[in-house]
């Protein structure tokens, strides 16, 4: 092979993964891994950082392998990860000094309950862009400080560092052991200025952390440290949160771009331009990127639980064997189903934020099997959707002609149509559903010289455009029963 290549590196929630970009945006190679989701408790989530990094490093190496691609010929690195989940690690021994608290966590309601009672709520939604959730780092930082023995005295002393996965990554990809993240993923800490684009002082103060645990904080297109592979020193020239990565990776970059993508959770993205746009109905700020010195803001809606319900159709209820046996299951039942799931196993996310609200199934009769709570499974993704759709079309007043959508569950056919039929807009979907990736490898390509964004936009290629097929009536009738189910759910493990 005589060309230069990308890789990216997508850790995301279920699984880590390696891509080898040519010069075209074309993928010539991907490793996936998936590693074990850790429950400890009711309502808690966790990673075990080691092995993140050891699948991380493991998919990359095979990826060199099979593709057989050279050290010299991989031009540039570029990172993205699943966002918000938390590492602390102590400096001197480059050890965690608990598991990575994952994005989907709620042990810290009562303390995010704290943060309301004490006024904060307006600051943090100018300040940070965000609503105050257990979803975001802060609270999780504060949780392992108070928590874990000799964590508040080795924070005091400047020894413990706090990363979100990239951090976590490059710290340990670097022979410098270099503590840096970007604008993105800084964005979701609550504990970053979105406006001034610096570590917010007060919020630090609030939550009792320590500035000395932070990362410097970067534009996106930035080189972020060296990897040395067979004595080759390959910059990591690009970071990026996933779904902002998505949505660099669809081309979504004028203001009004907007795409969803299907993996654990669905997040929603619509790029608001050069400043931050504050929502009235739900939805959060975030900083889309920094690249060429220009920083996007974007809107955010983010819903929890979305392929990690069909996981829990594979896993729990054991009613399918893989994810897209489920598209097979939904397709069986051919008549109007009755039954509703709200998967609210983490809470609600946008635009209900309810830590309190927890999962159900209504409308089950004696006739009800499994093909019904599959379908059911998979229509609460396209209802949660359109839920956030709604909110976003309000704060923006833009409406949106289609939507564009990626992720692991946009594979699946009946889903997509769904989609298309419950928005009454047409879905399109990519060819290459890995926008995540490609968004990274994008990004990365852009700071080494390789690609413009013009080139990006060149690059979109459509796999098929869902057209919506329902009549008004029935599309309004189905609606009104998920928000009667959603409405059951909420506060249900009160405080
Ligand atoms: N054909 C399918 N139908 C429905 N869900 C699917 C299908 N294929 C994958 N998924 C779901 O998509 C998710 C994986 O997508 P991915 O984009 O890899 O997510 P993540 O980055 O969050 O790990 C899993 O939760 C899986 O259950
Ligand atoms: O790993 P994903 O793709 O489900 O993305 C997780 C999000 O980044 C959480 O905010």
């Amino acid at each position: 092979m005589n060309t230069s290549f990308i890789v990216s590196l997508d850790q995301g929630t279920t699984s880590s993964r390696a891509l080898l970009i040519d010069h075209q945006g074309k993928i010539i190679g991907m490793e996936q891994e998936e590693f074990e989701q850790i429950y400890p408790q009711s309502g808690w989530v966790e990673h075990d950082p080691a092995v993140i990094l050891q699948s991380q490093l493991r998919v990359f190496e095979k990826l060199i392998k099979n593709t057989k691609v050279t050290p010299d010929q991989i031009v540039a690195i570029g990172i993205t990860n699943q966002r918000e989940t938390t590492v602390v690690w102590d400096s001197e021994t480059g050890k965690p000094i608990y598991n990575a608290i994952v994005w989907q966590d709620k042990r810290t309601a009562p303390f995010c309950e704290k943060l309301k009672k004490r006024g904060l709520t307006d600051y943090v939604r100018k300040n940070t862009g965000l609503v105050i959730d257990s979803y975001f780092s802060g609270t999780k930082i504060k949780w392992i400080l108070d928590n874990i023995e000799g964590a508040q005295e080795k924070a005091d002393k400047g020894v413990l560092r706090f990363g979100t996965i990239d951090s976590w990554l490059i710290w340990n990809l670097t022979k410098e052991n270099v503590h840096v993240t970007d604008y993105s993923n800084a964005s979701r800490s609550l504990l970053f200025n979105i406006n001034t684009l610096e570590w917010d002082k007060k919020l630090l103060s609030e939550l009792e952390i320590p500035a000395s645990m932070l990362p410097k904080v970067f534009p996106s297109s930035s080189v972020f440290g060296m990897y040395e592979l067979n004595g080759v020193k390959i910059p990591i020239a690009s970071v990026l949160g996933d779904q902002q990565a998505a949505l660099f990776g669809q081309a979504c970059l004028k203001k009004g771009d907007a795409k969803n993508t299907y993996g654990t959770g669905c997040f929603l993205l619509m790029n608001t331009g050069k400043k931050p746009q504050f929502s009235k109905n739900g939805l959060i700020t975030t900083i889309a990127w920094g690249v060429n010195g220009k920083v996007r803001y974007a809107l955010e809606g983010s819903i929890f639980i979305a392929g990690a319900a069909v996981q829990w159709l594979r896993d729990e209820l054991n009613v399918i064997e893989s994810a897209c046996e489920s598209e097979k299951l939904a397709l069986s039942l051919d008549v109007e189903n009755p039954v509703y799931v709200v998967p609210a196993f983490a809470g609600l996310g946008a635009p209900y934020w309810d830590m309190y609200a927890r999962g159900a199934i209504f409308g089950l009769t004696r006739d009800t099997g499994k093909a019904h709570i599959a379908k059911a499974t998979l229509d609460s993704l396209g209802y949660q959707v359109k839920d956030i759709l709604q909110a976003m079309q309000s704060d923006s007043g833009i409406k949106l002609k289609c939507l564009k959508v990626d992720g692991g569950a946009a594979a699946n056919n009946y889903l997509m149509q769904f989609q298309a039929d419950i928005l009454n807009k047409n879905v399109i979907r990519p060819k290459s559903i890995e926008s995540t990736a490609l968004g990274a490898a994008y990004m990365a390509g852009i700071t080494v010289g390789m690609w413009s964004e013009d080139d990006i936009l060149k690059s979109r290629t459509v796999d098929k455009i869902f057209e919506p097929n329902v009549s008004k009536q029935l599309r309004n009738k189905m609606y009104a029963g998920w928000k009667k189910a959603v409405k059951r759910t909420m506060n249900w493990e009160c405080n």
